[in-house]
């Protein structure tokens, strides 16, 4: 047996069943980890396979069906072992392919994205929290959890202030401790309770400390100008129109080099984002895993006296201050990492011939439930796109459902509101209050008749959180000066075109039975 040699084979799938050529038998007990995935390895022919690649000796090589999605490619690589000389991977393959543990988690987990890296400029960084110029000494910064305004206290928040002799739980110090000794003090819960992705990065050294302390990813809608969101893993720049996901437990830091910026976040708890199944659509189409970029490693080694990080933690903002910055992660590897995505890149599918799709259709990401089909948070977009629909209504429907909608615009006019609706602005219609297009759009669509000629709306991106649980909505937005009090009356005037007899305003009848046979 050849213990030099690692098999690595790209899969096509045809028929849904990938067949792997898999690598030596030397190594396979060793190196597999069965505690993830249940293969059912048989053996086949290898010889036959290894006398047509020349080579002389016998080999047994192990084939693996995995179900996967017909048409999906993957790439599996055996990682150490590879003989000198022979190149990682074929040279037409993408930059990054999925090593064994990534295999892993995919199969379980349906489509995280896979993003290959991305630069940024380091001279793109105009950083704020640059080191201070030297000055006469400081005394060191006092260190440990503080709190950094009046609110009332979670019952279940960890204590603002550790008890005399107990030990500290600030970042600095839960970083330099072994773990079995936090976990023996109580600042880390137990194995057990801790949720699966998280035990999957136990590699990851240090930054798994920071995992467990926050579960709670955000993502990010941007608008005008740039962002520069520093995170453990390196630095994004997010432009216009892009979105960003930071999973649970990062430390990440966001400036504004063009000056202030706005848009929209969302925090979910207890759910990672994923790709959606694209169940009949197949392999192609909505995001595309390719389109999410992650960031290459940046590091900052220098003193940093009094750096302040903000932490949230049962539901409460907190304080820690240390002395050097947690941007100091040299080099990285791993799934578990903060990514981008241009909604440029989505290809939206639509209604080709009658009718109006629910808006799932165009989910970017979706943060799951255990409930097939019930999203703790669906990322909606609605982007530039032809309308085709015949004898339909095109805009949407007036509906009342049971997942609650907040929708945001990031350019542009909604196709629903002709009026009223403007970039920044957000609105919130909860599980099963109603809703649809204001008056004028109604009016309007009525007004264009039986037409059923292509439209393109252009120019505009919209997008929504839909949840399936009800959004609480907190005082400083029922407070706002900007809430929209008027709201309502977008629907005032709307008034009924149906007639009895099934037919339109022109007399034609509504039905596409002719094009349905
Ligand atoms: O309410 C909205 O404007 C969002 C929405 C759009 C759509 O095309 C269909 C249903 C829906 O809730
Ligand atoms: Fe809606």
């Amino acid at each position: 047996r050849d213990k030099q040699t690692t098999r690595r084979r790209r899969g096509t799938v045809p028929d849904g069943l990938l067949t792997l050529p898999w690598v030596p038998l030397a190594n396979r007990h060793r190196r597999r980890d069965r505690s993830h995935v249940q293969l059912q390895p048989t053996p086949a022919a290898g010889a036959a396979a290894a006398a047509a690649a020349g080579q002389r000796r016998r080999r047994r090589i192990l084939q693996l069906q995995l179900p996967v999605g017909a048409g999906q490619h993957l790439l599996v690589g055996g990682g150490a072992g590879l003989s000198p000389g022979q190149p990682e991977q074929p040279a037409a393959l993408p930059a990054r392919p999925l090593r064994r543990a990534a295999l892993r988690h995919l199969l379980h987990h349906p489509a995280p994205p896979q993003p290959p890296h991305v630069d940024v400029p380091d001279q793109a960084v105009g950083d704020p929290r640059a080191i201070p110029p030297a000055g006469p000494r400081q005394p060191p910064p006092r260190r440990g959890l503080r709190r950094p305004g009046h609110h009332r206290r979670h019952p279940h928040a960890a204590p603002l202030e550790p008890p005399r002799g107990a030990p500290r739980a600030d970042a600095a110090r839960l970083r330099r401790r072994p773990l079995h000794r936090l976990r023996r003090r109580q600042l880390l819960p137990p194995p057990r309770l801790r949720h699966p992705h998280v035990r999957r990065q136990q590699v990851h050294g240090w930054i798994r400390l920071l995992q467990r302390r926050r579960r709670f990813p955000h993502c990010t809608t941007a608008r005008n100008p740039e962002l520069l969101i520093t995170t453990e893993c390196g630095k994004l720049l997010v432009p216009p129109g892009e979105i960003v996901v930071i999973p649970q437990g990062f430390r990440f830091a966001v400036d504004l080099p063009d000056g202030p910026s706005r848009g929209y976040v969302s925090e979910i708890f207890g759910a990672h984002f994923q790709l959606p199944d694209l169940g009949p659509i197949g392999a192609n189409g909505l995001a595309s895993a390719r389109d999410f970029l992650s960031p290459t490693a940046w590091f900052e080694q220098c003193h940093r006296p009094g750096y302040v990080i903000v932490q949230k933690y049962g539901g409460e903002l907190f304080t820690a201050t240390q002395d050097f910055s947690p941007f100091n992660v040299v080099a990285w590897h791993g799934n578990y990492i903060p990514y981008k995505y241009d909604l440029s890149k989505f290809c939206p599918f639509n209604t080709v011939l009658f009718d109006h799709g629910d808006p799932s259709v165009n989910t970017v990401l979706t943060a799951p439930t255990d409930k097939p089909g019930v999203a703790l948070l669906d990322f909606v977009i609605f982007p530039p796109r032809w309308l085709v629909a015949e004898n339909t209504f095109r805009p949407p429907y007036y509906h009342r459902n049971c997942m609650s909608e907040f929708m945001g615009l990031i350019y542009g006019v909604y196709e629903a509101k002709a009026d009223g609706f403007l970039p920044g602005g957000a609105s919130l219609h909860s599980c099963m209050t109603p809703h649809g297009p204001d008056t004028k759009t109604y009016e309007a669509t009525i007004s264009r008749g039986g037409s059923n000629e292509p439209s393109r709306l252009s120019g505009t991106l919209a997008f929504m959180f839909e949840s399936a649980l009800i959004p609480r909505v907190c005082r400083w937005a029922l407070e706002s000066p900007s809430r929209d009090l008027n709201y309502y009356q977008c629907w005032i005037g709307l008034k009924s075109h149906f007639s009895h007899n099934n037919s339109n305003d022109d007399g034609s009848t509504t039905s596409n039975k002719d094009d349905r046979k």
